[in-house]
């Protein structure tokens, strides 16, 4: 099974806090890892630091064998959630997300709609971003992480603001991505969603990462 994020020896600080220390860990392709730990675990850092959101102190990280940092700043083919997603707030949902694509490529107006549609949302929705309600905006923030049908996404909380009939929509959605054999990080605090949607559960704990369960192995 080929190794899709590497983290190799990865330490992390901030002044005096180590966050991360001496991570490593190859997350393999078409699973879906779970990232669980206390708050100020360093979960988000973790990612961020896969995303080149932030430069580890030492150690590397390869996304598709490819140093992040040093062959390219950030991983490609990846589809990233981390905190709440900004949009421009006078804008529609989905002039956003072709603002978003036509910055990478060439624009697929039907890939854009396709993905807002996914998530439960209408593309020919009127509405500025700024008067949809935080679930809403989370939808949109899936669909932008979906919408360039990514072979790796990377999600930080993305249940965030999302009622319970929401959750269970996206959990639907996830375990389609995986079923076109995505690989999928994921941290959430949610047991339910860690239990419905993960093959690997990892926990942070005092700046290390602990495998927890493996169902693949079990
Ligand atoms: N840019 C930064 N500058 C200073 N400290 C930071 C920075 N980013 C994160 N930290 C610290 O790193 C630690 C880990 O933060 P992180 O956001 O990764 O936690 P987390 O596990 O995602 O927590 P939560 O479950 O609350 O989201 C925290 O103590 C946080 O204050």
């Amino acid at each position: 099974m080929r190794d899709v994020i590497r983290v190799m020896d990865v330490s992390k600080s901030f002044g005096e806090e180590t966050v991360l220390h001496h991570i490593s860990y190859d997350f393999k392709e078409g699973r879906i890892y779970g990232i669980v730990g206390n708050n100020g675990s360093g979960k988000t850092v973790l990612m961020k630091c896969i995303c080149g959101f932030l430069i580890p102190d030492s150690g590397e990280i390869t996304v598709n064998y490819k140093r992040i940092g040093k062959d390219m700043d950030f991983p490609q083919d990846t589809g990233i959630i981390i905190e709440t997603p900004g949009f421009l707030p006078n804008l529609t949902g989905m002039r956003n997300l072709e603002l978003l694509a036509s910055l990478r490529k060439k624009i697929d107006k039907k890939a854009v709609a396709e993905a807002i549609r996914a998530v439960g949302l209408d593309p020919e929705m009127k509405k500025p971003v700024s008067k949809y309600s935080l679930g809403m905006r989370q939808r949109l923030g899936i669909a932008q992480a979906l919408m360039e049908d990514p072979s790796l996404l990377i999600l930080d909380e993305p249940f965030n603001g999302l009622d319970k009939h929401g959750v269970s929509q996206m959990h639907e959605l996830i375990l389609a991505q995986k079923k076109k054999g995505k690989t999928i990080l994921l941290s959430s605090h949610s047991q339910k969603d860690i239990d419905v949607l993960c093959d690997v559960v990892c926990e942070m704990d005092g700046g290390v990462m602990h495998c927890i369960r493996d169902r693949i192995e079990e």
